[in-house]
């Protein structure tokens, strides 16, 4: 020290800084011996500007500005300036009836997307008339057979002005077939109908299980999908690649955003091997993400994530179209994290992870009711659901700036962190041959179990803390409210679809269905013959039927 100004750099302080800390720690020690996220990444004690960006030039090369690649900091200039996220809340029970009454209360609400929940049945391609179906119609999601029930679902829905997701897999082009016939009966001409199919298989392989077809056959009716939406549906979404369901599978957030990767580059393979130019089809692909418990880690996940897929579209495929390098994202929040045990704490976890979401820049956002560890939420529980968003978005300043932290020492350290141990994992899932062959060598879910069985263990031993389950706990409190379905939804829709096969024109039927077998069974583009099979009034079961018999269906190993 000279005259009382200090010579020592700005290391040697940080350093001189770490040492009387470390010191003091030997009396009094902290909470842990070592700080570790679930992805494994140490937890630093401090984070400063040595561990974040280094230069300007470092700046925009690895954070760049909004809408710029490789966005990083979001994918629109403006962000939730100019537009909020979409409140996009997941509904769907019982009949189609029941269903379009809570979408048009939610809409009233001031919901400003749609996204629809299907029964079981619906989601592996069976009438709710089928013997399988008995049982679980209508009971996670809306029944629908039909083009009737679809009709009824989306009654009085302007589908030029309000868009739908649909979370459908296996039998999406199905869905997707009823929804634009729907539309054309509505008079809305497909160029200017929106939403999303999930339409994403190698996930439901590997974490949701409601597959049908293999995985050959199962790629070529997603290819069709995106060749014909870009051709006919251009503001069609047509695949939502999923970490959700991957991270309720017990993954750890850098195993999301790898695996997730990892199938999205197996699909822009199998198109671009189907013949598709890659900027034709790329800027319609969506992904689906996880809002989890860890505020920071969640946050830094969608900012890795952004940027990953940008480089990949960017330097694996030589993707030229920006829209093509963006990351697009529904987020949900975490519904494992929900609890049975004194469900009002759900509302503060719900909006702890939705706020991440919205911090991490996210386009669409499903906020969970509090009472989903129970049952379906009632009406009031959605509600509250859909007034966090809201209170999010109008209330609490998050969204008048872009990207508020971009520049946190720790978010971008962590950001760093989570990119360079997910690029680990798709270079090893590139040598095992890509996401298919890791799926059927049963890889991934191999990694998911570990991840998953670890966090059991640490949740049992009580080093990981679960409010109101494993600490403070309370003696049993009153049973909420809750939603029950219809029990004899089930003989109604029999009904219903033994009125509809005694009515519908047989001959238009039966050529339909004819020529959707000989499509199938040749090379050709499946969604006009499908859109013509459910014109003619063939039921999803008669259309999944004529696939499995060409295709066959997916018998998974044990793993
Ligand atoms: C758990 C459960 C289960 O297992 O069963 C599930 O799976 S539930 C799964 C539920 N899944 C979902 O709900 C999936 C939802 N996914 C989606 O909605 C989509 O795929 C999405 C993520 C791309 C979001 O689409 P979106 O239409 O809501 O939102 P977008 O961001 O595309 O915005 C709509 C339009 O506004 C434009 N826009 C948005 N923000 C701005 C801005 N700041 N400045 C200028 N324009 C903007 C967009 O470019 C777009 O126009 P343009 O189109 O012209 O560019």
């Amino acid at each position: 020290m000279e005259g009382g100004v200090s010579t020592m750099s700005f290391e040697e302080k940080l350093n001189d800084w770490q040492r009387r800390t470390a010191a003091a720690t030997d009396k009094r020690p902290e909470r842990k011996s070592e700080f570790l996220n679930h992805s494994d990444i140490p937890i630093q004690r401090l984070y400063t500007s040595q561990d974040s960006v280094q230069s300007e030039e470092d700046y925009l090369q690895r954070l760049g500005f909004p809408g710029e690649y490789p966005y990083t900091r979001g994918i629109q200039p403006t962000m939730y300036r100019t537009r909020y996220w979409t409140m996009r809340q997941y509904a769907g029970f019982g009949s189609a009836e029941e269903t379009n009454t809570r979408f048009r209360y939610l809409l009233e609400q001031g919901q400003t997307g749609l996204s629809t929940a299907f029964d079981l049945p619906t989601q592996i391609g069976y009438d709710a008339d089928h013997p399988m179906s008995v049982g679980e119609v209508g009971k996670v999601g809306v029944s629908i057979s039909s083009i009737v029930d679809m009709d009824t679902l989306l009654n009085q829905i302007p589908l030029d002005r309000v868009s739908t997701s649909m979370t459908i897999n296996a039998p999406a082009s199905v869905l997707l077939a009823m929804y634009l016939v729907v539309a054309e009966r509505q008079g809305v001409p497909w160029q200017k109908v929106s939403g999303t199919i999930q339409n994403d298989i190698l996930k439901e392989y590997v974490a949701r299980g409601t597959y049908i077809f293999p995985p050959k056959p199962s790629m070529r009716l997603i290819t069709d999908i995106f060749d014909f939406c870009a051709r006919e549906v251009p503001n069609w979404n047509t695949i939502s690649i999923s970490g959700y369901h991957i991270r309720e599978a017990g993954s750890t957030a850098v195993q999301e955003v790898a695996f997730t990767l990892a199938n999205a580059i197996a699909y822009v393979e199998a198109a671009t091997k189907a013949g598709l130019q890659i900027d034709n089809f790329a800027p319609r692909l969506s992904f689906f993400f996880n809002a989890h418990n860890d505020f920071f880690e969640e946050i830094a996940k969608f900012r890795a994530a952004r940027r990953m897929w940008a480089k990949i579209m960017k330097e694996r495929f030589g993707a030229k179209n920006p829209r093509s390098l963006q990351l697009r994202f529904h987020t949900q929040t975490a519904g494992s994290t929900l609890t049975a045990q004194q469900p009002d704490n759900n509302v503060v976890r719900v909006t702890v992870q939705a706020m991440a979401a919205v911090l991490g820049g996210t386009q669409s956002l499903h906020t969970n009711s509090r009472d989903e560890a129970l049952a379906l939420p009632t009406e009031a529980s959605a509600r509250l659901a859909l007034r966090t968003q809201q209170i999010l978005a109008h209330e609490s300043g998050l969204t008048d700036t872009i990207d508020p932290l971009g520049g946190s020492y720790y978010v971008e350290a962590l950001t760093d962190a989570l990119e360079a141990k997910a690029w680990q994992y798709i270079e090893y899932i590139d040598g095992l041959g890509g996401a298919v062959e890791a799926i059927t060598e049963g890889y991934m879910q191999q990694e998911i179990h570990r991840a998953a069985y670890d966090t059991q263990q640490a949740i049992e031993r009580g080093q990981q803390v679960v409010v109101g389950v494993n600490q403070f706990t309370t003696a049993r409190e009153p049973e909420p409210e809750l939603l029950r379905v219809d029990p004899q939804l089930g003989r109604k829709q029999t009904e219903s679809l033994a009125k509809l096969r005694s009515e519908r024109p047989v001959e238009p039927h039966r050529r339909a269905l004819a020529k959707l077998k000989e499509t199938a069974e040749g090379t050709g583009n499946l969604m006009p013959v499908v859109i013509d099979a459910v014109r003619a009034y063939a039921t999803i079961g008669e259309i999944c039927d004529v696939l499995r018999d060409v295709f066959g269906e997916y018998r998974p190993s044990v793993f």
